[in-house]
């Protein structure tokens, strides 16, 4: 059976300097793995090369075989992105910003007007009652908590209908609790099995992707030092990625 995504020997530099040196893994349905690596590890440059914000030197990645570089249109779609910053229009309310999921699918006129179909609406609102946020469907996305925003960011790529969400640190901005339920949530989002969403999520917290990953990824300097089912992600394993420190520290 084809994986739903994988990736074979990506690589890139900048400047004759590698940030990604032969990394390759495989990702299933349902399936949430989280990539760990300390700073400038290289997981940034992953996940920009898999949400085809930037190409690969070498190597690629295949959405369901297909590969993600030559995505365009309605099918790039099928790969929606969670940024630390949430990237939301502060001026527009939670529901409009989940409609720019639709974006992409909707006739570009009526993106440009915001004359979303009645489908496209309760689409939306789904997403957020998903979320957990149907209640703030008209407030301005400034006037909302970090934790909120965030929310609203996942509505919006939920509402894609992305067959894989991307996470780049989506926690980090955020206090440990809020950024808990945030894990929290994307892991049942990947984890229902109506959806069979995958996720790639990075994050500097090893215990929250202990607790709701399925595979934890280690990257450091740009190669994968590991690649193991959460639950066998050893604490030594994790000293080493860390370049030795220990944790508890
Ligand atoms: N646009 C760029 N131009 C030049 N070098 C870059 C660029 N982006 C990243 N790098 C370098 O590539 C390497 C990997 O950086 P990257 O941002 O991917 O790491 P990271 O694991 O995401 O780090 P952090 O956890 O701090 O966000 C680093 O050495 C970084 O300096």
């Amino acid at each position: 059976m084809t994986p739903l995504f994988e990736v074979h020997h990506a690589r890139k530099s900048y400047a004759g300097r590698v940030a990604l040196d032969d990394a390759s893994f495989r990702l299933a349905r349902g399936e949430m793995l989280a990539v760990l690596g300390s700073s400038g590890a290289g997981k940034t440059t992953l996940f920009r090369c898999l949400a085809g914000l930037a190409t690969l030197d070498a190597g690629n990645a295949l959405l369901h075989g297909e590969d993600v570089a030559r995505l365009r249109g309605r099918q790039r779609r099928r790969i929606a992105v969670v940024f630390q910053q949430f990237n939301l229009v502060n001026r527009l309310s939670a529901l409009d910003n989940v409609l720019a999921g639709r974006l992409g699918y909707v006739p570009a006129w009526r993106g440009w007007l915001r004359r979303f179909s009645r489908d496209d609406i309760r689409l939306a609102l789904e997403c957020l009652d998903r979320v957990g946020l149907l209640d703030h469907a008209g407030q301005r996305a400034d006037a909302l908590s970090g934790g909120q925003q965030q929310r609203v960011a996942i509505a919006r790529a939920l509402a894609q209908q992305p067959d894989l969400i991307i996470a780049d640190e989506p926690v980090a901005s955020l206090d440990p609790h809020t950024g808990a339920g945030i894990m929290a949530l994307l892991s049942s989002i990947c984890h229902d099995g109506a959806g069979g969403i995958a996720v790639i999520c990075s994050l500097h917290q090893p215990e929250l992707a202990r607790r709701h990953a399925d595979r934890i990824v280690g990257l450091r300097a740009g190669r994968i030092a590991f690649d193991v089912a959460a639950a066998d992600c050893a604490e030594s394993a994790l000293q080493q990625l860390y370049g030795g420190a220990s944790l508890a520290a």
